[in-house]
C-alpha cells in the first residue's frame, strides 16, 4: 500500500500539472492589462484606485456594469502575480484600492522604458500560433511559424504590415532597457570606431543609443528592405535595406544583437 508522503507526492504532482495547464492564462492577463491600458489609467490618477474608477478609466462603449466583473475576475490573477498591488482604502469604506508595481510600471505604454509593444507582440495570435506546432516539429522537423503561417516569419513579415509593425515595435521598446546598460559597461569599446553598422538592426533604435553616446560616430541600420521602409529618422543614423546573408554595408565595426538564434528559430 502507498504510504501517505507518496500519495502526497503524487497529488503535488496533478496539482503541478494544472498549473502549467493553465500557464497561459497569466500571459493572456498581462496582454489584456496592457491592451485595457491599465497601468496607464492608475498611473494617470496618481494614487491608489477603485474597480469603479479603473473601469470608468477603461476605452468601452459598455456600460461599468457590464465591465466590472469581468474587470475583476483579471485584476484579481494580476495582484496575485505582484503586477498590481492591493490593499483596503483606509477610509473606512473597506473598499479594495489597486496601484501599481515595479512590474506594472513597465506596462505603462507611454513611458520611455516599457514592454508593452513586446507583450502585445509575444503574445498575439500571429506568434502564438506557431505554438501550437512544436511536436509536428519534433515529430516532422521544419519551423513551427512556417507550418502555422505558411511561410518563413521574415517573408510573412514582408507582405502583412500589421505583424511588420508590431515586430519592429517589440524590438525597439527593448533598445533604450538593454543600450543603456551596455553603453555604461563597455565603455571604452566605441572610441576608436569612426562607422559602425547594426545588421539586423530593426528600425535603428538601438544604433541611435549609440550614436547619440558616441556622436563621432557614423551609424548604418542594415535591415530587411520592409523594416527599414518604416524606421524613423535618427541624426547620425542612415538606413539601408538588404539581405544580409548576401551582403552588408562596410563599416569600421559590426554591431549584432539577436540575430544569429533566431536565424534558426524562424
Ligand atoms: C530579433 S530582431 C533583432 C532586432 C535588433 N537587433 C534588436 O536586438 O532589437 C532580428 C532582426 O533581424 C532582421 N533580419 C532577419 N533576417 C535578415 C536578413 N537576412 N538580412 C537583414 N536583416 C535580417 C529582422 O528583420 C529583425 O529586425
Amino acid at each position: 500500500m502507498e504510504s501517505a508522503d507518496v500519495r502526497e507526492d503524487v497529488l503535488r504532482g496533478q496539482a503541478q500539472v494544472w498549473q502549467l495547464m493553465f500557464a497561459f492564462a497569466d500571459s493572456m492577463a498581462l496582454k489584456s492589462a496592457v491592451e485595457l491600458r491599465l497601468a496607464d489609467i492608475m498611473h494617470c490618477h496618481g494614487s491608489p484606485i477603485t474597480l469603479p474608477q479603473l473601469a470608468s478609466g477603461i476605452n468601452s462603449s459598455c456600460p461599468d456594469v457590464h465591465i466590472i466583473p469581468s474587470l475583476t475576475r483579471i485584476m484579481r490573477m494580476l495582484v496575485r502575480k505582484g503586477v498590481f498591488a492591493a490593499h483596503r482604502s483606509s477610509d473606512g469604506s473597506e473598499e479594495t484600492m489597486y496601484g501599481l508595481t515595479q512590474i506594472s510600471k513597465w506596462l505603462l505604454r507611454d513611458s520611455e522604458m516599457s514592454l508593452a509593444p513586446m507583450i502585445l507582440f509575444q503574445n498575439s495570435q500571429l506568434l502564438q500560433a506557431p505554438c501550437h506546432h512544436l511536436s509536428q516539429c519534433v515529430e516532422e522537423g521544419g519551423h513551427a511559424f512556417k507550418k502555422a503561417h505558411g511561410c518563413e516569419m521574415w517573408d510573412f513579415a514582408s507582405q502583412n504590415s500589421q505583424f511588420n509593425n508590431s515586430f519592429n515595435k517589440a524590438m525597439a521598446c527593448t533598445a533604450k532597457i538593454v543600450m543603456s546598460t551596455l553603453l555604461s559597461h563597455y565603455k571604452d569599446g566605441f572610441d576608436g570606431i569612426r562607422s559602425l553598422v547594426d545588421v539586423g538592426g530593426g528600425t535603428g533604435e538601438e544604433l541611435a543609443e549609440i550614436v547619440e553616446f558616441y556622436p563621432h560616430i557614423k551609424g548604418v541600420n542594415f535591415d530587411l528592405p520592409h523594416v527599414v521602409a518604416t524606421a524613423p529618422v535618427y541624426e547620425g543614423v542612415s538606413h539601408v535595406g538588404g539581405d544580409m546573408l548576401n551582403a552588408v554595408p562596410n563599416a569600421d565595426a559590426v554591431f549584432m544583437k539577436v540575430i544569429v538564434l533566431i536565424q534558426d528559430l524562424y
